[in-house]
């Protein structure tokens, strides 16, 4: 029997698919090469009791996914948000937010910054003043306290599908655990069925939400390469740079030592972040090099 259904958790070649009629069926794919991601809507066959095959592939609407010089790694299909966690402690790297942004942008997906851990005020104020750069591009940031109350998080998710990114140890998990209370017993079921011993988030997986739309919660990660994205692409996925296009005296500008630059007088006039320039240089640098290293060259 074939039927329709999302793929709310991917572990390795398995998956968990969730029928529109509400089965879960552990999959797996019937091609050899093909690979799915959280979120998916997919077209599954039954095998047995809870069993089946994924058959065939519904076209995503959008696609998440980091990537450095040798491997791919797709995170989330069909977001319709990225809500970034960082916390006032440990420290956040703000060019891993800008990273997770640039993935966001180039698949037209919404972004939310979520400042988790005000209840810590040691590092609130370094952490309001990193995020401003953000806030000042129009991303919303969002202060709270997973430990306290996250109903202002909630409201902000209804209807959306929204995949939480975040380096380890910003909480994550704690945030998840609060939004939806099952999910705290199926990740421990699930660590110790893998027998991984620990209560790290180490797959992604969608947990529904009673008011409609659902949150895909992901391994935290301390890096996010954007190899798959080609300099243009890049280019384009800072929406500041945007009012600019077209503007350098050389029309194949690089924006990094030609004279003339739109990009650099700007920068240097302060109407866009230096910072955010020399984050757009270095990450088309290791885009560059790493597609070379993938060629052999
Ligand atoms: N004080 C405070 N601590 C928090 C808050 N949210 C999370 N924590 C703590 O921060 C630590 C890390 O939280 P996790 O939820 O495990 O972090 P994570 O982002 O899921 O990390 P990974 O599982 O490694 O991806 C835990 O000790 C939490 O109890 C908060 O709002 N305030
Ligand atoms: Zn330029």
């Amino acid at each position: 029997m074939k039927t329709t259904g999302t793929l709310i958790a991917a572990f390795g070649r398995q998956y968990e698919v969730r029928t529109d009629d509400g089965e879960i069926l552990l999959c797996v794919p019937r091609g050899k090469k093909s690979v799915f991601a959280c979120g998916d809507r997919v077209q599954v066959a039954s095998t047995g009791p809870g069993q089946g095959v994924i058959d065939k592939l519904i076209e995503r609407t959008s696609l998440l996914y980091r990537s450095d010089a040798w491997r791919q790694k797709l995170i989330a299909a069909n977001a319709t948000q990225v809500v970034m966690v960082v916390a006032t402690e440990p420290s956040f790297s703000d060019e891993f937010v800008s990273r997770c942004v640039c993935a966001a942008e180039d698949q037209h997906v919404k972004v939310l910054i979520v400042l988790n851990k005000t209840d810590l005020p040691a590092g609130l104020e370094d952490a309001r003043a990193r995020l401003a750069t953000f806030s000042a591009l129009g991303y919303p940031v969002l202060e709270l306290s997973a430990l306290d109350d996250v109903e202002a998080l909630r409201a902000r998710l209804i209807g959306e599908t929204s995949l939480l990114v975040g380096q380890s140890g910003m909480g994550k998990s704690t945030l998840t655990n609060a939004l939806i209370p099952e999910a705290r017993a199926e990740t421990r079921e699930i660590s110790e069925v893998l027998d991984t011993g620990k209560h790290t988030t180490t797959f992604a997986r969608l947990y529904p939400l009673p008011e409609g739309g659902g949150i895909i919660d992901s391994p935290g990660m301390q890096t996010f390469g954007l190899v798959h994205l080609s300099s243009e692409a890049l280019e384009a996925s800072f929406p500041e740079f945007r009012p600019y296009a077209g503007q350098c005296r050389f029309r194949d500008c690089r924006h990094d030592t030609e004279p003339g630059c739109a990009l650099r007088e700007a920068a240097d006039a302060g109407k866009i972040d230096a910072r955010r320039l020399r984050q757009f240089l270095e990450f088309r640098a290791e885009c560059e090099s790493a597609r070379r290293q993938a060629q052999g060259w």
